[in-house]
């Protein structure tokens, strides 16, 4: 199982790299990789596990994270009730139509490769549609809004090389655009 160990941290080259298309059908090492992604976020969510493995809690992982450079995230989100509202392995994801609308985080973002706090918000489209592949090869189309149009700009960032304090107002962190949504 990966563990806090695995996370590759901020200074690593693989983290600054954009990563390469995935081909399908996908090896059996491909598949293994993707499956463990998605348990380690469960197991981050569970409060007993990510005691017992000092696991930071996420909501998505990205390949480079744990060092494979490849164009696939996992994205684990929970709604207040620990129903899953989204599972879901992006593989080459694209983002093809995004509002003009920006939301950020009210309390900003964390990321398991960052380890400190970098204050500030972090802009992003409210609303997102994606284009991208599940495990079967699929070609897949879901617009998101709000926290998940977060999550998973936040991961497909992290395939394409950027970490979310690059979007951070270095003169304002907390500048808030023109009709931009703070999300509490
Ligand atoms: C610096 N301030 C902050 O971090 C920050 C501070 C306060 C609030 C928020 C909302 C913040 N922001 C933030 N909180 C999260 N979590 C909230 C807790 N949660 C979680 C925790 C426990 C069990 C289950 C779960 Cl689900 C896990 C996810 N996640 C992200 N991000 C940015 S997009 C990718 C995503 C990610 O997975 N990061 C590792 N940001
Ligand atoms: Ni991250």
């Amino acid at each position: 199982m990966l563990l806090m160990k695995d996370i590759v941290r901020e200074g690593n080259d693989v983290l600054r790299k954009v990563t390469d298309e995935v081909t399908f059908p996908l090896s059996d090492e491909t598949r293994k990789l993707a499956e463990d992604m998605m348990t380690f976020l469960k197991n981050s969510q569970n409060p007993e596990l990510a005691k017992k493995h000092q696991l930071r809690p996420g909501v998505g992982l990205a390949a480079n994270q744990v060092g494979v450079s490849k164009a696939m995230s996992a994205v684990l989100i929970p709604d207040a009730d620990d129903n899953i509202i989204m599972e879901e392995m992006l593989i080459n994801p694209k983002i093809i139509r995004q509002s003009v609308r920006k939301v950020a985080l009210g309390e900003g973002e964390g990321c398991l490769s960052v380890d400190r706090n970098v204050p500030g918000y972090v802009p992003r489209a409210n609303k997102i549609t994606i284009r991208y592949q599940n495990m079967d090869g699929e070609v897949l189309e879901k617009t998101l809004r709000g926290y998940e149009a977060i999550v998973c700009q936040h991961e497909i960032d992290h395939l394409n090389g950027h970490l979310f304090y690059d979007r951070i107002n270095s003169d304002n962190p907390f500048f808030v655009e023109d009709n931009m949504l703070i999300l509490e």
